[in-house]
């Protein structure tokens, strides 16, 4: 369901994405007219101050949340036109997520984690591309465990594992690395991108952590809910040093085109 723009295959994107929260002197405008695609088979991630609308952003895209106006879509599937019976299904069927608090149902076991969203979703199993999975993640000794006998990294290496397992057209990671530590996280990253590259899968990660970053193909940058930048083949040093211009006020660059 991988929708065509300007020749490049979109996973899902936003136009003209406007979100606000409350109203009168309580108004806050978290989206401001945000346009930006997220490439099929690529990791972007996306960054920016906090109170930016990184998480709203990511949320509205998903489907998790909705757009005061403007649009979300899903390859071609604008968002804003289903109910949410429907909403909740293509969620099921074609988005996966990472959440930074791993998420995972206590009383099921590691194989059951796995596997659920296609349990609820009626969906068929791609059995060997299961099996690789839980090789990628290195799970495979830990398939009957329970979420608590884990690490947290093994943890969000199930999170990873479920996320990816139905195929989904698009997996959004919400701050993934950000109950663990730098060993951990690095882990998690290097999955993600792994999967990316090496299945062709499409990732789009809110991120603080410019070295979590780095692992993207590409970021984009928010400030005060508008796309403001976006970056190529970042390092942590670059991306550090676009932040860093957030803080000290320097001229805001050019806003881009999406
Ligand atoms: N449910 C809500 N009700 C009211 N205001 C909200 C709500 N959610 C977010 N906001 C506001 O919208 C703006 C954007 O928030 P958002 O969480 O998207 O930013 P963020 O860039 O993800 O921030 P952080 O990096 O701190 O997590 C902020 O000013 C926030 O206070």
């Amino acid at each position: 369901m991988t929708s065509v723009v300007n020749g490049t295959r979109t996973a899902a994107r936003v136009v003209d994405a406007v979100k606000v929260y409350g109203s009168g002197d309580t108004e806050v405008r978290a989206l401001d007219g945000v346009s930006v695609g997220f490439p099929a088979g690529r990791f972007t991630a996306i960054m920016g101050p906090s109170g930016s609308g990184k998480s709203t952003l990511m949320h509205c895209a998903a489907g998790l949340d909705t757009l005061t106006s403007g649009s979300a879509l899903i390859g071609d599937t604008d968002l804003s036109a289903l109910d949410d019976r429907r909403l909740t299904l293509l969620r099921r069927e074609h988005v996966g997520f990472v959440f930074q608090a791993f998420n995972l149902i206590p009383t099921l076991t590691v194989a059951e984690n796995i596997t659920l969203p296609m349990d609820l979703a009626g969906a068929r199993f791609d059995a060997e591309w299961l099996d690789a999975l839980i090789d990628t993640v290195g799970l495979r000794d830990r398939l009957h465990h329970r979420p608590a006998e884990l690490s947290g990294g093994q943890q969000q290496r199930v999170a990873v594992a479920r996320a990816f397992a139905g195929r989904p057209e698009v997996v959004f990671a919400d701050e993934p690395t950000g109950n663990l530590d730098s060993r951990s996280g690095e882990e998690v990253l290097r999955l993600l991108g792994g999967t990316v590259r090496r299945a062709d899968r499409t990732v789009v990660m809110v991120t603080h952590d410019p070295v979590a970053a780095a692992h993207a193909d590409e970021v984009v940058f928010l400030a005060d809910g508008r796309l403001v930048d976006r970056m190529t083949q970042p390092t942590a040093e670059r991306v550090l040093d676009r932040l860093k211009a957030f803080d000290t006020g320097k001229p805001a660059p050019q806003e881009v085109a999406t």
